[in-house]
């Protein structure tokens, strides 16, 4: 394995013994394979988003990571070390945020949490605060960090979460759904947050999340599970060309024009409700918006234009549904 190598799953497998009742008496038992033979491999200071439909097998994926759970097949190394027989070891390493557990004292203001977790990770005190004065002050966690953890809103927890999952400065981050069922600005404050952390390179990040907007905003690469399989690895550039997304010139013009409107072989879709709004829907690789804009304002007089991205959410629709790119 190169040394930049963070996460090296090969073949990965997990099967789980499901019963099913048959009748009123009898048990049927069934293998099902949560995930299939998953091959990932990510590089120091990354930030994947490892996404998929519900039950795909991206939690299963993290416990196997994170040493949670035994493979049934396949090879995997986190952090140079077999995940499950280095468990303790690899503790040090990983900083874990999964939604429904806590790495918090439930009855102890956040701040003893904190100074808890410094003796349970043996942290030097220095670099203790340090870290916890980046958080403080990226996360706004100073008007409650004297309140017991049980009266936090779920915003404020989830910020305590992120910080205590920091402080023995992990070289990997595994998050799973850090933005669900959060207000608007702890969403903000939590993507910013990431988007930070990101961008330093000192950690690599993996994140699971249904949240379109964290994927847009925070993840340059997407490695795409469906019914335990990698069904796409790349960019979401990639993705929206699979699936055909196109960006969009909408203009509208001064006056409704008196007949179709053509530019570079494309002609402009008149908007059902507004005669005068015409749209364009540029194809990969064929004419700039630029230039649309540009052949456009020869042939008719310009009220205002505007450029539509490909919206994120029909693609992943598109994907979670089974379409073939
Ligand atoms: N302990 C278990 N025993 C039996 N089946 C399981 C077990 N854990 C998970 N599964 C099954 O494995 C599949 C993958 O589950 P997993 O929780 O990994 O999906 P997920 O992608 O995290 O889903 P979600 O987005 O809903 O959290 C599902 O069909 C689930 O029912």
């Amino acid at each position: 394995m190169a040394t930049n190598t963070v996460i090296d799953a090969r073949g990965l497998r997990k099967e789980f013994t499901v019963y099913k009742k048959v009748g009123r008496l009898k048990r049927e038992r069934s293998i099902v394979a949560a995930v299939d033979g998953v091959d990932v491999r990510v590089e120091r200071g990354e930030m994947i988003g490892y996404i998929g439909p519900n039950g795909a097998g991206k939690s299963t994926t993290l416990k196997m990571m994170t040493g949670i759970l035994v493979p049934t097949d396949g090879r995997l190394t986190v952090c140079g070390m077999e995940p499950v027989a280095n468990r303790r070891h690899l503790t040090r390493r990983l900083g874990v945020v999964f939604g429904q557990r806590s790495a918090l004292w439930w009855d102890l203001p956040l701040r003893e949490s904190f100074s808890l977790l410094r003796h349970v990770f043996a942290v030097d005190a220095v670099e203790h605060a340090r870290r916890l004065d980046r958080c403080r002050a990226l996360l706004d966690l100073d008007e409650f960090l004297d309140t017991p953890v049980r009266q936090l809103s779920l915003g404020q927890r989830m910020r305590g979460e992120l910080t205590a999952a920091l402080l023995h400065g992990p070289s990997l981050l595994f998050l799973d759904e850090p933005t669900i069922g959060l207000d608007v600005v702890s969403k903000q404050a939590v993507r910013s947050f990431l988007a930070e952390l990101g961008a330093t390179g000192d950690v690599t990040i993996v994140l699971t999340t249904h949240d379109l907007a964290d994927i847009e905003r925070l993840c340059e690469r997407l490695v795409v599970i469906d019914h335990g399989r990698v069904v796409h690895d790349g960019g979401l550039d990639a993705l929206h060309r699979r699936y055909g997304s196109q960006r969009t010139v909408v203009a509208d013009l001064a006056t409704e024009p008196t007949g179709p409107v053509l530019v570079g072989g494309l002609t402009g879709v008149v908007d059902a409700a507004d005669p005068r709004r015409l749209s364009f829907a540029l194809p990969d690789g064929g004419l700039s918006a630029g230039a649309l804009v540009a052949q456009l304002a020869q042939s008719v007089e310009l009220h205002d234009v505007a450029i539509v991205e490909p919206d994120i959410d029909d693609v992943i629709a598109k994907l979670y549904n089974g379409a073939t790119g």
